[in-house]
């Protein structure tokens, strides 16, 4: 294929704060000519794009080393698209729009675009008169939204041969100057955008030279494209990957499309299959110059991210177009061109007439004049090229298989009449001949599509059958993990129950101890007791003694008095009897006197004796309390121990229960990445049987177009036959020659008529096949979408999140008129750009 190749240059942003925060670094080296990027991250991987722009490239660097030019290209008259790639919050919008479309620093490739296209104009010579419109749409699930009356919310593309693709309904406004331009774009920030909805601004320029009426009119087509949209961890219902399905339709459309254009093989490329797409058909290998602005991280954190980002950019690169000046001629070359097609007429009258002549002459047996001869050739010579093409003339001229017709003398009106329709008949068939080709060549490229998607099939399926492999092994490890963390969870339960009961017998030992420093106290008092009756005892002995002493003393000191008493009185014999009377007496004090000091002492002794006792009860208590002290006292500490172990033990499981629940966290989201892939697996098995589908509804119209031309060319059998019934008419001689001419082209008709039967025949039969494959596809889908389902229903904590989208919106600017729209309602607006 000749053309240019799509210009394609890469930016990497600064690392975001996710990035810093996760631990992320640069990766990238660009190389001297700023050409080359080369990641050193995991794997080190080298890419050469047109122009790569680091981390630290301004918004005026980018637009004037890649962007500037296409302001030329879109004045000189040549459609131009700037499409911005890249994986979500990779910098496209900041690229596109900046971040401030008033700040000059800030402000992205459009608003310096829009600047420069005024400044073209306003240095432009007086003679030439611009008019610059502008339109603004955004698709969202396969949806156009016009951004200057959102209330247009689902806009149908049309094609046709004049106007080419085109959005039915969509606004344009006129725009004097810059101004007025931001502020319709200001407008619709209002209603802009998320980042999974394409928008496309088309900035449309009409010059015309007043003084010679030359025009151009070119478009420029800024395309900022979605974020591919995820499948969420939660939420995967049906419906939500019904969504997201349509919202990735039309990038997943646009790889299609360029890899159809890319890899020689494709001879349909799927424009069709998205809004996307279509609209921009002629900016994907037709007329336009495009340039693909691919939006990075620099990030380790991103790096499969950005390969992928970089992967297409290098595919894209490989597209070819073919863009051509859009311009109306001067009056003058219109003039010039009229005059030259009027003076070839007049040579091609002359041509006729000549001929006619000669054929005149011919039929009537004379040779034609040789001073003629020379004016037929230097008009062959000259002027034959430049003979009205006729598609098939030349077809028919070349082509040596077909029986040569006999030469006829006829007459002459019958000649005439025969000659047309034999050549209106070679025409016919050389027409079917040729879109019999056609046909096999379509069957071809089906066959070999067909080709292409069974093995694409076959791969899809042997990876849904790893799929499922290791989805049924996951399930399995989820299954043991399950066990697992059930078990854990019952060892949790029995250390929770071993961790109360240590702490019951923690409180037992508390009370035990409680109880232990009670009985000590009591112990103390006890011991006091004794202390204080022993004293008493003690005392009690010590007065014991002292009684007795002073009885032993009284004792002596009555005999002595008695003695004495009996010594010294004269009345012996009367004092005797007196004297042995109180004798008497004083004994019998004394004895009893003594009797109760002996009872006092026993029951003294008693007392001492049951203090002992007590004492010595005590003294057993105590040390048995004691020992119960020191034996609870151990039991204390081995309980302690076991309490210290208990928390080591469920620290552990807590660690363990930790990790296994972060294990658990991984698989389940690598189920959900493994039904992501699956799901878009399915999503381009979807958009391959579609793209069947429609090789199949194409095959059976050539089908029936086929069975016309059948139709056709037995209408044409039957006039032959009358031509046939015509020149038996004729004279003897005239009609052998004119019957070996018609059997002739009869025979000729029926080898067509035959091939004809047979190639419909043969397109029948691969109709049929396509038919049945076409179903054999479905039913694989219908498979593949049954597994999915069966797939999805276990991750039930799968969520897809919905994404923030501008809502609401005003009136519809008039045309022409934008100055009411900055004042409509600021509701929704987004902060990034404007
Ligand atoms: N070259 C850059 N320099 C500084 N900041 C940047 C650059 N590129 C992007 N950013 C910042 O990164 C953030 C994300 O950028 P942006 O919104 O343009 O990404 P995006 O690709 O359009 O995302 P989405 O597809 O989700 O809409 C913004 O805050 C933006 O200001």
């Amino acid at each position: 294929m000749s053309g240019f190749n799509i210009k394609v240059v890469c930016r990497f942003r600064p690392q975001n704060k996710l990035e810093i925060d996760k631990g992320g670094f640069p990766t990238i080296e660009i190389d001297e000519n700023g050409t080359r990027v080369t990641l050193k991250g995991e794997t080190t991987s080298s890419f050469t794009f047109d122009k790569v722009f680091g981390m630290d490239t301004t918004q005026k660097d980018v637009f004037d080393y890649s962007i500037k030019s296409i302001v030329d290209d879109v004045t000189a008259g040549y459609n131009s698209t700037i499409f911005a790639y890249g994986k979500t919050d990779s910098g496209k919008t900041f690229t596109m729009m900046g971040a401030d479309i008033n700040d000059k620093n800030t402000k992205g490739i459009t608003p310096r675009i829009i600047e420069q296209v005024f400044t073209r104009i306003n240095n432009a010579p007086s003679n030439i008169k611009f008019t610059v419109k502008l339109s603004y749409m955004e698709i969202y699930m396969e949806r156009v939204r016009d951004l200057f009356n959102p209330s247009n919310d689902d806009l149908t593309v049309y094609e046709d041969k004049t106007q080419g693709v085109y959005v039915n309904g969509l606004y344009e406004i006129c725009v004097a100057n810059r101004d007025e331009t931001y502020q319709a774009i200001t407008y619709t920030n209002m209603n802009t955008k998320s980042s999974h909805s394409h928008s496309i601004m088309v900035i449309t320029i009409i010059q015309k030279d007043i003084n010679t009426g030359a025009a151009k009119c070119s478009k420029l087509f800024l395309v900022d494209l979605a974020s591919l949209k995820k499948v969420g961890k939660t939420n995967s219902s049906e419906q939500a990957l019904e969504e997201t399905k349509k919202v990735n339709k039309s990038l997943s459309t646009l790889h299609m499309v360029i890899n159809a254009l890319t890899d020689g093989k494709s001879g349909h490329v799927p424009y069709r299959n998205s809004k996307l797409t279509h609209i921009l058909r002629e900016s994907l290998g037709g007329n336009s110059r495009t340039t693909f602005i691919i939006n990075c991280s620099p990030s380790s954190y991103n790096e499969a991210n950005t390969i992928s980002t970089l992967i297409f950019g290098v595919r894209a690169k490989a597209v070819k177009n073919k863009a051509k000046a859009n311009a109306d001629l001067s009056f003058a070359k219109l003039k010039a061109l009229l005059k030259k097609s009027k003076t070839e007429t007049i040579t091609f009258q002359n041509y006729i007439a000549a001929l006619e002549d000669e054929e005149n002459s011919r039929r009537s047996g004379k040779a034609s004049p040789e001073d003629k001869w020379d004016m037929l050739d230097e008009i062959n010579k000259d002027d034959i090229t430049t003979l009205p093409s006729e598609p098939n003339f030349k077809t028919i001229a070349d082509d040596t298989c077909r029986p040569i017709t006999p030469f006829v003398t006829l007459e002459n009106d019958e000649l005439e009449e025969s000659l047309k329709r034999e050549k209106k008949l070679v025409n016919q068939l050389a027409e079917k001949e040729t879109e019999l080709k056609n046909c096999e060549k379509l069957l071809e490229s089906s066959k070999e599509e067909i080709c292409h998607y069974k093995s694409q099939e076959l791969s899809l399926h042997q990876e849904n059958q790893q799929f499922i492999a290791e989805i049924a092994e996951l399930r399995l490890q989820l299954q043991k993990l399950s066990a697992e963390s059930k078990e854990k969870e019952i060892n949790d339960d029995s250390l929770k129950e071993t961790d109360e009961s240590v702490s019951l017998t923690i409180n037992d030992t508390a009370i035990l101890r409680h109880y232990l420093s009670n009985a000590q106290e009591s112990l103390n008092q006890y011991t006091k007791t004794i202390d204080s009756l022993q004293k008493e005892n003690q005392a009690l002995e010590k007065n014991k003694v002292e009684y007795e002493s002073r009885l032993k003393k009284l004792e002596e000191d009555y005999e002595e008095l008695f003695s004495k008493t009996v010594a010294t009185s004269p009345e012996n014999e009367n004092t005797e009897e007196a004297t042995s009377a109180l004798k008497v007496d004083l004994e019998t004090q004394y004895a009893s006197k003594n009797e109760i000091q002996q009872q006092e002492i026993g029951e003294l002794r008693l007392e001492v004796e049951e203090l002992k006792q007590v004492i010595s009860k005590k003294t057993e208590d105590i040390l048995k309390l004691s020992q119960n002290l020191q034996s609870m006292k151990e039991a204390n500490n081995s309980l302690l121990n076991i309490h210290s172990e208990c928390d080591k033990k469920i620290n552990y499981m807590r660690k363990t229960m930790d990790e296994n629940s972060a294990n658990l966290t991984a698989i389940n989201e690598a189920l959900v990445c493994k039904l992501q892939l699956s799901y878009e697996k399915e999503s381009e098995l979807e958009i391959v049987k579609n793209e069947a589908q429609e090789k199949y509804d194409y095959a059976l119209k050539a089908g029936s177009e086929a069975e016309k031309k059948v139709a056709i060319l037995e209408r044409s059998l039957d006039q032959l036959s009358t031509v046939q019934k015509q020149a038996s008419i004729l004279p003897n001689s005239s009609i052998c020659l004119s019957d070996r001419k018609l059997a002739a082209r009869n025979e000729r008709i029926q080898q067509l008529e035959a091939l004809l039967q047979h190639s419909q025949e043969e397109l029948i039969k691969q109709n049929r096949k396509l038919g049945e494959q076409i179903n054999l596809l479905r039913e694989r889908l219908q498979q593949a979408t049954s597994l999915r389902s069966q797939r999805v229903v276990p991750v039930s904590f799968a969520r897809i999140a919905r994404p923030v989208r501008g809502g609401g919106g005003e009136a519809a600017p008039t045309d022409c008129q934008t100055n009411t729209l900055a004042s409509s309602t600021e509701k929704n607006k987004r902060g990034s750009w404007i």
